[in-house]
Parts: structure tokens; C-alpha cells; sequence
């Protein structure tokens, strides 16, 4: 288990800080700060204050927002970001980016879990710049050159 610093940047949020719901859970929940209920028209977006900072503080981690299937799946609700990158440098608040991508204006509640937080380890590269590659199987072959007779 790796310990990241954070900061409640709501005073709601003292009482739920993310926790993993299972044993087995990738995700934290991420939850709408929000005073009042926010009505996501089809195809608005909106970022959404989560009431929380962290710091990761250490290149080896990052943060990723995802969303939740069951908001994306039944109601549209997805990222307007696709996917959400936290740099283990940054300390501002968290954000998310809910984009209603679906058919049907959909309500957040204050409070309600809008997004998750998955911590995955990263590798930072550094480039040895080169004029040929090594041989590979591959070679260039790309965007669906496998399996072809
Ligand atoms: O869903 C998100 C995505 C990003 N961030 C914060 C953390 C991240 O470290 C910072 C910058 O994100 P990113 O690098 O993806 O955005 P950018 O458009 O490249 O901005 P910058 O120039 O600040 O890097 O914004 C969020 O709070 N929520
Ligand atoms: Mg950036």
C-alpha cells in the first residue's frame, strides 16, 4: 500500500475520504462537491469540484480519473477528458470533467460519486536518440497488419 498526502479542501468531504469499497477495488471513488444539484444538459460538460488535493510527490505514481460504468454505461455520464491525468507534482484541487455524452439531461446530486481515482505506477523515460532500430517481429507493420496471410 503506498501513502499519499491529502488535503480536504471541503469540509464535507472530512467524513468521506476515498477509500477502496472492496478488498479488491483499482478505484477510489471521486465525489461531487457541489452546493446544489447540477443539471448536465446532452452533450454539456462541466468540471466538477471533488473537494479534495493530493500530492503525490514521487514520479514513480500517478493518478488516473476514470469513470464509473454504471454512470457511463445507463446514463452517458463519461469524462470530457476521455481520461483524467494527475501529475505526481500537482497539488491544486481535484477536478473532473463530466461530460453528459448521452440523449438525456441527467442531475448530479451534491455529493454523489461521479468518477473514480486509480493509482498506477508510471516509468519516465529518457530518449537515446538513434538513426536505426534493432530488428523486431513487427517491424512497421501497424493498424491491423497482424494475422494476415
Ligand atoms: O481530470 C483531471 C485532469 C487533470 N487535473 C489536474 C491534475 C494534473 O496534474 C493537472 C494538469 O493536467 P494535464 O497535464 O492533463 O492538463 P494540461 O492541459 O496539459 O495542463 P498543464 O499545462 O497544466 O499540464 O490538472 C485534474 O484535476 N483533473
Ligand atoms: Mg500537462
Amino acid at each position: 500500500m503506498t501513502t499519499i498526502d491529502l488535503k480536504v479542501l471541503d469540509a464535507r468531504m472530512a467524513e468521506q475520504l476515498p477509500a477502496y469499497a472492496t478488498p479488491g477495488s483499482a478505484g477510489l471513488d471521486l465525489r461531487a462537491c457541489l452546493d446544489a444539484p447540477l443539471v448536465l444538459e446532452p452533450g454539456q460538460s462541466q468540471l466538477i469540484p471533488t473537494g479534495i488535493a493530493i500530492h503525490i510527490g514521487d514520479p514513480g505514481p500517478a493518478a488516473m480519473i476514470l469513470p464509473r460504468s454504471g454512470l457511463g454505461h445507463k446514463h452517458g455520464i463519461v469524462l470530457g477528458n476521455l481520461v483524467g491525468l494527475i501529475d505526481s507534482d500537482y497539488q491544486g484541487p481535484l477536478m473532473v470533467s463530466c461530460w453528459n455524452r448521452g440523449q438525456a439531461a441527467f442531475t448530479i446530486n451534491p455529493m454523489e460519486r461521479i468518477a473514480q481515482l486509480v493509482i498506477v505506477p508510471v516509468v519516465q523515460a529518457a530518449f537515446r536518440r538513434v538513426d536505426e532500430f534493432g530488428a523486431s517481429e513487427r517491424g512497421q507493420g501497424g493498424f491491423g497488419s497482424t494475422g494476415k496471410h
